[in-house]
C-alpha cells in the first residue's frame, strides 16, 4: 500500500487541515500519516484561535515517521512561521521523498492569517524549489506576486511569475473567480487547463486541502502530474457535490460519497 504524509494545521471541525487530507488518502486507497504544525481551534464560521507546534516537535514527529516508514508521498499544508519552515525544509532535505505537494496556505475562509506575514519570503525561498507541485489560490498567487488577478489571462501571467520564484510547476486554482473554476497549470514549457462546472454551495470548506492531498496520493500511486490533477479536480468536484450542510458557515465536502454509493449506504 503506498504511503502519503501530509505535513499541515489540524483542525478539529474536520473539514481543512490534517482532517481532510486524511479522509482524502483514505478515499484514495492510500495509507495517511500526518505531522502536525498547528493545533487550530476553527469550526464552518471561521478560525478562532492558532498554537503552533514548537520547532523541536515538529522535527520529532517528522524523524519518526521517516526513519521507520518508507514515504511515498508528501502533502505540505499550513505551515504557519518560520521556525517550522526551517525545520521542515531541513528534513525534507534529508529524507528527498520523490513526491512533494506544497498548498501555500495563506489564510481560512474568514480571513484569519495561518502564515505570518513574516514567514511568506522564506516559505517561497525554502519550500517552493522543494515542491513537486504548488497550489496557491487566487489570493494567495497575489500575495506571492504582487498581482491583481481578475481573469484567466492574469492567472497565466500569475502562474509564470510563480514559476519564476522557483516551482517546477504550478496550479494556480479558480475557485475565488466568477464562472466555472478553472485552474491553470504552469510547468515551464505551456500552460494547461483544468475546468468544471460550478457547484452552487457555501460548503467549500477545505476544498484546497482536499485538492492538494488528492494530487498528493495520484502522485503515490504513479500518475503522471498532468494525470493526478485531473483525477484530483474530478474527486474535489465530487466532494463539493455532495458537500454537507454541517454548522451554520460553510460546511466541508464529502470524501466518501463514491464508496458509500458503491456500498449502498446512500440511496
Ligand atoms: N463552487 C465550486 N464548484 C466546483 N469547484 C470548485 C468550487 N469552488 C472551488 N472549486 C475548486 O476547488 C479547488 C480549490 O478551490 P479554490 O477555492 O480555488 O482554493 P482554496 O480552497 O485553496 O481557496 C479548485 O480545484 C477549484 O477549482
Ligand atoms: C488547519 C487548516 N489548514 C488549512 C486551512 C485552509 O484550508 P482551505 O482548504 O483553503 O479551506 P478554507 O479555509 O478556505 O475553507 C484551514 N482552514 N485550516
Amino acid at each position: 500500500m503506498k504511503k502519503v504524509l501530509t505535513i499541515a494545521g489540524s483542525d478539529g471541525s474536520g473539514g481543512a487541515g490534517i482532517q481532510a487530507d486524511l479522509k482524502t488518502f483514505a478515499a484514495h486507497g492510500v495509507f495517511g500519516l500526518s505531522v502536525i504544525t498547528a493545533v487550530t481551534a476553527q469550526n464552518t464560521l471561521g478560525v478562532q484561535a492558532v498554537q503552533d507546534i514548537d520547532r523541536e516537535m515538529v522535527s520529532k514527529q517528522i524523524e519518526a515517521v521517516f526513519d521507520d516508514i518508507e514515504v511515498d508521498a508528501v502533502k505540505i499544508g499550513m505551515v504557519s512561521q518560520t521556525a517550522t519552515i526551517e525545520t521542515i525544509a531541513g528534513a525534507l532535505k534529508k529524507y528527498t521523498p520523490e513526491h512533494i505537494v506544497l498548498d501555500p496556505v495563506m489564510a481560512a475562509k474568514n480571513g484569519c492569517h495561518l502564515l505570518k506575514k513574516e514567514a511568506e519570503t522564506l516559505l517561497i525561498k525554502e519550500l517552493f524549489p522543494l515542491a513537486e507541485i504548488v497550489t496557491p489560490n487566487i489570493p494567495e498567487a497575489e500575495a506571492i506576486t504582487g498581482l491583481g488577478i481578475d481573469n484567466l489571462q492574469q492567472m497565466e501571467e500569475a502562474a509564470a511569475a510563480i514559476f519564476r520564484l522557483g516551482a517546477r510547476n504550478v496550479l494556480l486554482k479558480g475557485g475565488h473567480l466568477e464562472g466555472n473554476p478553472t485552474d491553470i497549470l504552469y510547468n515551464g514549457r505551456e500552460f494547461l487547463y483544468f475546468t468544471q462546472a460550478r457547484i452552487e454551495t457555501k460548503n467549500t470548506h477545505g476544498t484546497g486541502c482536499t485538492l492538494s492531498s488528492a494530487i498528493a496520493a495520484n502522485l503515490a500511486l504513479g500518475r503522471e502530474v498532468e494525470e493526478a490533477i485531473t483525477l484530483a479536480k474530478d474527486y474535489i468536484t465530487v466532494a463539493i457535490e455532495h458537500s454537507l450542510p454541517l454548522g451554520r458557515g460553510a460546511g466541508p465536502t464529502h470524501h466518501f460519497y463514491a464508496l458509500y454509493k458503491k456500498a449502498g449506504l446512500i440511496p
